[in-house]
């Protein structure tokens, strides 16, 4: 598939130093699976994860989820270590912690490349992603978000985030809004992917469905999440209308039939349908399709 096709609705954190959770990371339909060997992992399990992460990465079958991996930050002793492992083992996507530059994107990038020569794998094949958790890097997101063609998202990282910020997490996120809104702005201008944060109390769903609401809102393509139970309330909050559906059925069917006359202009009950209605309605489709509203033609789906 290709990489700026793919939902990602939600891209869950697996410890890496826990065999159990790794074993079985793939049951729970994530579109994303994350192995994380920073914050996730003590000082001394580090090499311990990061073994255990390639070996997982080799042996086990985590179906149509994509793979990607949060390396240690370039201020650390392990990082070198972790793409070396990683790129080896053919992991999707690099996500790297706290990031603050456009430099960092492009030091991890050539660590990369020089990588996939050495294991014999194609260059370009490892995808990039770059978490934004301080001040600096929301600064310069724009530039993080375009620092290289192997970027595939942006995306906060509000616990660290906020730290730096001198503030912490409220219910209401109003200290999240700034960031949210130059992230997503960002990744847009980019072209690529914007994922929202993570939400630690498990046990607050009311909280957590009031946050993925918002960021759908503004436009995120998805949020980090922690635990299997997020996952179903994520996907929920991004499940598309009846309605929403049926009309962009029609937009799809109207647009085909208008190709095939030899015209691109159309319009539905008098209402002129373009290219970013025609764009929506792909969106509502592959969402449709994501949650078996649909199937993989776009018709629905007989009881
Ligand atoms: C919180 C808890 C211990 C609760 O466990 P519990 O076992 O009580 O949960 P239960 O609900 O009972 O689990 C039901 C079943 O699911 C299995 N299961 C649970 N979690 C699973 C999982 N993650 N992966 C696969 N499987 C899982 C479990 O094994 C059980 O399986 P089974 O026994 O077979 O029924 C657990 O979830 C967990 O460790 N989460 C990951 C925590 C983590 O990674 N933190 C670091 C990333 S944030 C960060 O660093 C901040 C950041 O950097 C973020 C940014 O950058 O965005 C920033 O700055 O903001
Ligand atoms: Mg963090």
């Amino acid at each position: 598939m290709v990489a700026s096709e793919r939902l990602r609705r939600t891209m869950m954190f697996v410890p890496g130093n826990n065999p159990g959770l790794i074993k079985d990371a793939g049951i729970f339909g994530a579109d994303s699976i994350m192995f994380d060997l920073e914050d996730a992992v003590s000082l001394a399990e580090k090499d311990a994860a990061r073994y255990l992460v390639y070996e997982a990465l080799s042996r086990f079958d985590y179906g149509d989820a994509e793979l990607v991996v949060r390396i240690n930050g370039l201020d650390t002793p392990f990082y070198q270590n972790d793409i070396k492992a990683m790129v080896k083992a053919g992991i999707d996507v690099i996500r790297l912690p706290k990031t603050e530059s456009a430099e960092m994107v492009q030091e991890l990038e050539n660590l990369v490349a020089s990588a996939e020569q050495e294991f014999g794998r194609e260059v370009g094949s490892t995808h990039l992603m770059a978490a934004i958790e301080s001040a600096k890097g929301v600064v310069n997101a724009n530039e993080i978000a375009a620092a290289s063609d192997r970027m595939i998202g942006i995306a906060l990282s509000a616990e660290d985030y906020t730290t730096d910020m001198k503030t912490h997490r409220y219910p209401d996120g109003q200290e999240l809004l700034y960031a949210r809104n130059v992230i997503l702005h960002a990744a847009r201008a980019a072209g690529i992917a914007a994922f929202d944060t993570v939400f630690t109390n498990l046990d607050d769903e009311e909280g957590f469905i009031r946050e993925t609401k918002l960021i759908h809102q503004l436009g995120f393509d998805g949020k980090s999440v922690i635990n299997p139970r997020q996952i179903p309330l994520v996907n929920q909050v991004y499940q598309p209308s009846q309605k929403e559906i049926i009309n962009a059925q029609n937009v799809i069917m109207a647009i085909q039939a208008a190709q095939q006359k030899g015209s691109g202009v159309i319009a539905i009950n008098g209402q002129m349908v373009d290219r970013p209605v025609v764009l929506r309605a792909e969106r509502v489709m592959a969402l449709a399709k994501a949650n078996h509203l649909v199937d993989q033609e776009g018709n629905n789906i007989e009881e």
